[in-house]
């Protein structure tokens, strides 16, 4: 079972007192921003902040960091400041071309190599917010080893459509549907985008219900509020897991009578069904621990 990502979430770099207490809120993964959530003239302050939150703090959970694009004045800077502290991931906004991973990919290996960090050890994740980067999107998540996963940057893809967000999300219904294919393509995660009304938890609820049904590996958050809605959306229900488990004996007994589909409460039983049980019952247990 690969590592679980089912909440990723935002802590502006540039808040000494989120960046503290980040970690007790039970996310699987925090990310710790140097992009939108920091002003221009805070973003030397938050590189500082961040570095020393990585650096001296313990997180039980994976650390990342949002860096801004490699192209603007400060992407490389970001980059160079954070990576001495050996964070787990960097996430990448903005993407739209397999040579930023590429190049982003070049820089932690060198960084690595003059840390005398295990090479691979920095993995890298990066958001999809227009449609130029949609169409690129299985480039994207194949360009490098390290990459995990990639994201929908729903609020900068929704102004990249000109339109709005609506509670249903239709106007996002293709990326998420292609940004999935993409990652399940390329043998990587795929996570969704934020959703910006803390207070409104039964359309964040209805949403993430939606997501894990397009096939999403988790979402990425912006309050500790969410990130106990988004473990419960994903966590699989008792009845399940017991079906799940009779699946599998079901399947098991048809093999040793010599057939590769049986019925199940009326219902046909065949390979794609079981692979399905199998990841039911390893989620059951991933979640657990
Ligand atoms: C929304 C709000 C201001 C509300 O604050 P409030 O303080 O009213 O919240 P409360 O619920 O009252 O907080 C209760 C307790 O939790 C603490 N607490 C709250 N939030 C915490 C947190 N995030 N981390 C640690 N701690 C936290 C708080 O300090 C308090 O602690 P205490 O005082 O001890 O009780 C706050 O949450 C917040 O700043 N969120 C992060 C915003 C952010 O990073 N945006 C950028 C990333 S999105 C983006 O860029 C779009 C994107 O790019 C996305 C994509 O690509 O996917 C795209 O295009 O779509
Ligand atoms: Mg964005």
């Amino acid at each position: 079972m690969e590592r679980l990502r089912r909440s990723m979430m935002f802590v502006p770099g540039n808040n000494p007192g989120k960046l503290q207490t980040a970690g007790i809120y039970g996310a699987d993964s925090v990310i710790f921003d140097l992009e939108d959530a920091v002003a221009v003239t805070e973003k030397d302050a938050a590189r500082h902040l961040v570095y020393q939150a990585i650096r001296d703090l313990r997180y039980p959970c994976e650390v990342a960091v949002r860096v801004n694009h490699i192209l603007t004045p400060f992407g490389r800077e970001d980059l160079r400041q954070v990576l001495p502290a050996k964070p787990d991931l960097i996430r990448l906004p903005k993407a739209e071309a397999a040579q930023e991973i590429k190049d982003v990919d070049e820089i932690i290996s060198e960084a690595e190599s003059k840390h005398n960090f295990a090479p691979g050890t920095i993995q890298m994740g990066a958001a999809i917010e227009t449609a130029k980067g949609l169409r690129q999107a299985y480039a994207i998540a194949s360009a490098s080893p390290r990459m995990a996963f990639i994201a929908i940057g729903g609020e900068d893809f929704i102004a990249d459509l000109k339109t709005t967000r609506s509670k249903e999300g239709w106007e996002l219904f293709e990326a998420r549907s292609q940004l999935v294919l993409a990652a399940r393509e390329a043998g990587i995660q795929a996570i969704d985008t934020v959703f910006s009304d803390v207070n409104d938890e039964e359309t964040f609820i209805a949403e993430a219900t939606r997501i894990k049904g397009l096939g999403f590996d988790g979402k990425s958050v912006i309050n500790p509020r969410q990130v106990q809605l988004m473990h419960r959306v994903f966590q699989p229900s008792e009845q399940e897991v017991a079906h799940a488990r009779r699946v599998l004996t079901a399947y098991r007994e048809a093999l040793e009578k010599k057939s590769g589909v049986i019925a199940l409460d009326g219902k046909m039983i065949d390979s794609p069904i079981v692979i399905r049980a199998q990841r039911v019952l390893a989620y059951a247990q991933a979640v657990k621990k």
